[in-house]
């Protein structure tokens, strides 16, 4: 396959306004690579992005796979859908609506900040840390692996999934690039089985049960009229409002519980596709890192609401859309993303607060506080069953892994 590289360009924007080094590695997005030279890429819609930053200036470069691709790229895929050639180069525009480029930052922080003394002494000054517009679909699967996972695992999953299901588009420096995989891809009932030999555990049936009801049943436009009207997906802007849900509180609502009903999505990864995926800015998915900053910073240790109960979410949620307004998801990811390990010594919030003791690593193993807490929030009793089955198989499996590999040593050893 030929491909056809465009010239580096760049946009001036200030790191403060955004950081890509921030923004693309804090469990927003899980398939940007970062080169030893210090370049970001991914394959979206149909073509390689790759990110430069300096002081003042994003700079940027689009490989587009020539016309001649070694598969016929799928029309239903979401990126393909709206994939430009280099002759009908749309790259500034899907830039500005990936990186979320519209609100102004500074002016969001500051109004965090007076509202809120907490934030203003946690938040890390100048972090540039912004919601990404990524594809609903994209967003939904990525956030199914993210289930009682950490972000490096979840990374490979990730592309795992999308060199295995995804079309290529091209290569760097020998590196394949791929883009995400279609709905109908992962549906087929034969994917199950090969992501469990993955590694991808429980999640397998989730990711093709769920692209199985998108593909076969709901269909992608279902999935994105769930996007606020007001922020709607790349190359759908023309949609008009009437074919999509209502905007407000109650579209966030709808948005929300739908999605719940999908295999593998709880109200936390629910929170996470509406906010990065569906445009909700409202929105606010409270996990381990942002239920133990609710209970140290906000008074959420004692009384009815001292364990993570489905009630415990939803106050945490609210307290937070209170405090912090219409863009609550873009605050919280302020203080999630400074509560990152990868992070914490990076980062140095206002008064240089000193990391707590107690912090849970992003890039460890989940613990067993969090599959617990992930667990008990499971909204319907059913799904939580399911989940509780799917882990202990997977719980055993790794156990029956340990037990011949701890057999095979004793006979080695005589
Ligand atoms: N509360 C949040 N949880 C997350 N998990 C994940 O992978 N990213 C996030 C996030 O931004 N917020």
């Amino acid at each position: 396959m030929s491909i056809r590289t465009s010239e580096w360009q760049k946009m001036p924007v200030s790191l403060t306004e955004l950081c890509i080094n921030t923004t693309l590695r804090c469990g927003q997005s899980f398939r940007w690579r970062k080169s030893a030279e210090g370049e970001w890429s991914c394959a979206l819609h149909g073509r390689i992005l790759s990110f430069r930053q300096d002081s003042k200036y994003l700079h940027y470069r689009a490989i587009f796979p020539s016309t001649s691709y070694a598969t016929p790229p799928p029309s239903n895929c979401p990126s393909f859908a709206q994939a430009a050639t280099m002759d009908s180069d749309d790259t500034l525009a899907l830039i500005k609506h990936y990186f979320n480029l519209n609100p102004d930052l500074t002016q969001l922080y500051e109004q965090w900040a007076s509202a809120d003394p907490n934030f203003k002494k946690r938040a890390p000054k100048f972090a540039g840390i912004r919601i990404l517009r990524q594809d609903a679909w994209e967003a939904l699967i990525g956030f199914i692996c993210s289930s009682n996972n950490n972000i490096s695992r979840i990374s490979k999953m990730v592309h795992s999934l999308c060199s295995h299901y995804g079309p290529l588009i091209g290569h760097i420096r020998d590196e394949a690039y791929h883009d995400f995989p279609t709905p109908e891809a992962l549906a087929d009932p034969r994917v199950e089985a090969h992501l469990i030999k993955l590694g991808f555990g429980y999640r397998a049936k989730y990711i093709q049960k769920t692209a199985a009801i998108v593909a076969n049943d709901k269909g992608l436009d279902w999935l994105e009229g769930l996007c606020n009207p007001e922020n709607p997906q790349f190359g759908k802007e023309s949609k008009s409002a009437g074919e999509l849900v209502e905007g407000g509180r109650e579209g966030y609502r709808k948005a929300h519980e739908e999605l719940l009903a999908l295999h593998g999505v709880g109200p936390k990864v629910a929170d996470c596709v509406c906010l990065m995926g569906l445009g909700w800015s409202e929105s606010v998915p409270v996990d381990t890192h942002v239920w133990q900053i609710a209970q140290r910073d906000y008074r959420f240790s004692k009384g009815r609401h001292s364990s993570l109960t489905t009630a415990t979410y939803m106050a945490v949620a609210n307290h937070f859309r209170g405090l912090w307004g219409k863009q609550a998801g873009w605050a919280h990811s302020v203080l999630f993303t400074a509560d990152l390990k990868a992070f914490s010594e990076r980062l140095v919030s206002n008064v240089q607060a000193k990391r707590e003791e107690i912090v849970v690593e992003s890039d460890s193993e989940p613990t067993n506080t969090e599959v617990v807490q992930e667990t008990i929030v499971k909204s319907e009793r059913a799904v939580r069953k399911r989940d509780k089955r799917a882990a202990e198989t997977e719980q055993h499996q790794v156990l029956e892994v340990e037990d011949k590999t701890t057999k095979r040593k004793k006979r080695r050893r005589g």
